[in-house]
């Protein structure tokens, strides 16, 4: 029998995180928009790490944030603006040069799949107010003006034909085309936020267009809710879970109601506990910046290494790919999708489908990072930030057969006290973490 939700906390705080949501572990990210049109932003900070006597917001590194960057008056991309496009030229004025000839909305969910992503996460508003989706509540949306289709329901279509889930992401407080003052300071993300019931009734309304259209895995609201609109909000998410029973929601929603929590780049805090999910570009932006090339952003080895990380830590990786305005994905960023994909083909078992082991991630004392996950009574030991060449590492409180997932991998192992020593030969050939079962080892 269906649970029903009945636009109460009391019966939204008895939703449970779905097991899908558990075992999926990797998602991939979409910005894209009206900013991957002009796609500049300074390579500056990552959100988390920005020097004390720096100001974010003008030297936003967020090439989705455009927009604020040449509204605030000052700093790189508002110059790069006026240079490039001139004084005059208004964000609207976008809207027609973006044309998507290159989006093949099937090609992109094949590579996701090879990426070994079991979700992804499709911008529809971000804070600049453009729909990528059909909208009865505004014509700024690409059905209407611009590339005149339904981004959204392209892709979607796309991902689940792949046997991915398919979630959205949508900006709840913040839309410049309702509040444009610049946001020159964190907190000025709520309180310049559109203040009316007008906008709080558009932000339930779309919201409600995106769940009845798409029925989306992940309703993936991002900064905030319209303050206007919190006491609707328990009739929107009984909404959404009745009518999308697999759904989760993250934590948003001001504080009032989460599934899982996130953490953005080096912002937020996990909690192993509870179940979270870590989102970043693979460079400083979420939206494509022209000038972030190959040697700005992460390596696959660190991409897999935050990926161990995360899922030992019970956390999901949401990736990001920032796909150029005319629907390309960038040859550097699908480089890398493609060798995560295989690194997640020989060594997946110790990721998809497992839960976090009571045994914490270590650092013996060589610097090698030991990462554990389990499924059912078996233990998956990974080891990350390994050096070249042979090396022994010892795990601790651990006896039996242990056997590694990639046959690249040349090791020999014994006891050694109330542990196993693994004595690593050669490991050159195989990419990222090496990944070890144990048999009931749990
Ligand atoms: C995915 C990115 N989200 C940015 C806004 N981020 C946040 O509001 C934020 C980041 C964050 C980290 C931990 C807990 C809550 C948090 O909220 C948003 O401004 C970026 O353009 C991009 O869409």
């Amino acid at each position: 029998m269906k649970k029903q939700y009945n636009g109460t906390w009391e019966s939204l705080n008895s939703h449970e995180v779905p097991a899908w949501y558990h075992d999926c572990k990797f998602g991939i990210f979409i910005h894209w928009g009206l900013y991957s049109v002009p796609a500049y932003a300074p390579i500056t900070w990552q959100l988390g790490e920005v020097p004390i006597d720096e100001n974010w917001y003008a030297n936003n590194p967020y090439a989705e944030w455009y927009f604020n960057s040449v509204n605030v008056g000052r700093g790189p991309t508002y110059e790069h603006h006026i240079k490039t496009y001139g004084i005059d030229f208004k964000y609207e004025d976008f809207v027609s040069m973006w044309k998507v000839d290159n989006y093949k909305p099937d090609k992109w969910a094949e590579l996701f799949r090879k990426a070994g992503a079991a979700y992804v996460v499709m911008v529809t508003k971000h804070h600049d107010g453009f729909c990528l989706f059909p909208s009865k509540y505004t014509d700024y949306n690409a059905m209407k003006k611009g590339p005149k289709r339904d981004l959204v329901g392209d892709l979607t279509n796309a991902v689940r034909a792949q046997g991915m889930k398919m979630g959205l992401y949508y900006s709840g407080i913040l839309d410049w085309r309702f509040a444009h003052d610049p946001i020159i300071e964190q907190n000025d993300n709520f309180n310049k936020a559109c203040p009316t019931y007008e906008y709080a009734d558009y932000a339930y309304n779309q919201s409600c267009e995106l769940i009845d259209n798409y029925k989306p895995s992940v309703f993936w609201n991002d900064i905030g809710w319209p303050k206007q609109g919190e006491q609707n909000l328990p009739y929107l998410l009984s909404h959404y879970y009745n009518n999308v029973e697999e759904g989760v929601v993250n934590d948003r929603f001001n504080g009032l109601y989460h599934d899982f929590r996130t953490m953005e780049y080096k912002y937020g805090e996990s909690n192993r506990m509870e179940k979270w999910e870590m989102n970043r570009g693979m460079g400083l932006s979420f939206g494509y910046n022209a000038i972030e090339e190959d040697d700005k952003i992460m390596s696959v080895e660190d991409t897999i290494s935050l990926l161990v990380s995360t899922v030992s830590n019970n956390g999901n990786l949401l990736l990001n790919i920032g796909p150029k305005a005319d629907g390309t994905i960038p040859k550097e960023q699908e480089k890398r999708l493609l060798s995560i994909g295989q690194w997640l083909a020989v060594n997946g078992e110790a990721i998809y489908g497992t839960r976090c082991s009571k045994r914490e991630s270590a650092i013996d004392e060589s610097g090698v990072q030991i990462h554990y996950t389990k499924k059912k009574k078996d233990l998956y030991v990974m080891l990350d930030k390994v050096p070249q060449g042979a090396f022994e590492v010892v795990i601790p409180d651990l006896s039996g057969e242990i056997r590694a997932l990639d046959d690249k991998i040349f090791y020999d192992f014994e006891a050694f006290g109330t542990g196993v020593k693994i004595k690593i030969h050669s490991h050159q050939t195989s990419i990222g973490s090496i990944a070890f079962k144990v048999p009931g080892g749990e």
